[in-house]
């Protein structure tokens, strides 16, 4: 259905690759109503003339007080109490179990759901370091550490709030398990690529963490329901049978006011793409936006055009519309992609199809619209 939409949404679990978008030949625009863009091959979808935008913070606060609740829960030993109490046992322990106030929280990561996730654990009387590849202002008596081993071997909570990039893909495994106190915890709300799993029950196993509070996985399955093994990965079993680890269907953002907040956001980006050719906050594209546009006057058209980034495309596309008054215009450039926006007025219904006409056929265009 992809190829008759002039938009498409997905969450994180809709993948749109390279093979899936190349069949969407009318596709102007991708609505990602989640945080993370890594489900879409987003230089493709730039190349192939398709904005992507998606939400880049309205459920961050959601994981952050999600995390906080693992930290507290992971300490007290609160699941496996529970899961107790639930098969009719009755065990009270204190027994490793601790206050977090005066613990070291490791933030790795320090973006929108890291530096909230900072001030809520400080206001616990958490201490809270942070490593991140960008220098980032410290909120509170957070302190930016140089590496990521020193977060490690200082941390009796680890936190993962990174993206999935080429760098992050198992950045955590045994050398970083390792370079853990004794005794510390691991949580990975991030994505499922971050951390490798064999490691972590490794780890788990030979009691290095305390314990893990996983809500993202290598696969995850598509709907709600009863899954196989193979469908989170082969080694789901081993995860259920360990102690004090927090199993959770990558449920970070999912909370009735992140849903609501999102669909706001990521909606009145999609329209005002789509009616008005603004691609501020677009995560793959050149972010282009022009002052009102009023095409009630003066037989007004928004002239859109996305196109190759090379020499000489300007001069052409000004030309064709020199025949009439370019009130404003703008144009931007990413990578190979660049974007023009131009209000040109005196536009008759029959020059809107010529301009179209023209306008499509030059030789470095990826894509045209025209707003009237
Ligand atoms: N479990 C869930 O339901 C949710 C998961 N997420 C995941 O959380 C991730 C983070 O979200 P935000 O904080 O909003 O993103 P953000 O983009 O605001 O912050 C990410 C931070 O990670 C840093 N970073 C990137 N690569 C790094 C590396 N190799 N080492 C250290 N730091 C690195 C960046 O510089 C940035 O400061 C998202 O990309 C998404 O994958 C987001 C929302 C919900
Ligand atoms: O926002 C994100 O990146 C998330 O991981 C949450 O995704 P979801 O809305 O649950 O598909």
């Amino acid at each position: 259905m992809l190829t008759k939409l002039p938009s498409t949404f997905s969450r994180n679990k809709t993948k749109l690759t390279r093979n899936v978008l190349k069949h969407a030949k009318n596709l102007v625009v991708i609505g990602c109503f989640c945080i993370g863009t890594n489900q879409v091959d987003l230089e493709f979808a730039a190349d192939q003339g398709v904005a992507v935008f998606n939400s880049p913070f309205s459920n961050s606060r959601s994981v952050a007080e999600m995390t906080i609740a693992e930290i507290i829960t992971l300490s007290r030993q609160m699941g496996d109490r529970s899961i107790e109490l639930h098969n009719g046992i009755w065990n009270k322990v204190s027994a490793r179990c601790w206050e977090i106030r005066g613990k070291t929280l490791g933030i790795i990561g320090y973006g929108h759901i890291g530096s909230q996730l900072s001030v809520l654990a400080e206001a616990f009387g958490m201490n809270v370091l942070y490593y991140d590849i960008l220098m980032i202002m410290a909120l509170g008596t957070a302190k930016q550490v140089s590496t990521l081993e020193e977060l490690l071997n200082k941390s009796d909570f680890v936190s993962l709030h990174v993206p999935e990039t080429p760098e992050t893909k198992m950045m955590f495994g045994t050398p970083q398990f390792a370079a853990m106190k004794d005794g510390s915890y691991l949580i990975n709300n991030s994505r499922g690529s971050v951390v490798d799993i064999p490691a972590l029950i490794d780890a788990l196993k030979l009691g290095k963490l305390a314990g893990a509070a996983i809500d993202v996985y290598p696969q995850e399955p598509a709907k709600n329901g009863p899954f196989f093994n193979n469908q989170l990965n082969t080694w789901t079993s081993e995860l259920q049978s360990l102690k004090n680890i927090i199993l959770t269907p990558h449920i970070g953002g999912s909370t009735e006011e992140a849903q609501s907040a999102i669909g706001i956001e990521v909606g009145t980006a999609l329209t005002s793409y789509i009616n008005e050719g603004i691609s501020t906050g677009a995560v793959n594209f050149p972010e282009v936006s022009l002052r009102g546009l009023d095409l009630d006057q003066d037989n007004a058209v928004r002239v859109l055009y996305i196109h190759q980034n090379v020499p000489g495309v300007l001069k052409t596309v000004n030309n064709i519309l020199s025949d009439h008054n370019i009130e404003k215009q703008f144009s931007d450039s990413r990578g190979d992609v660049a974007y023009l926006m131009a209000d040109i007025s005196g536009v008759t219904s029959e020059d809107i199809k010529s301009l179209y006409e023209e306008l499509n056929a030059t030789q470095y265009k990826i894509a045209v619209r025209l707003l009237y």
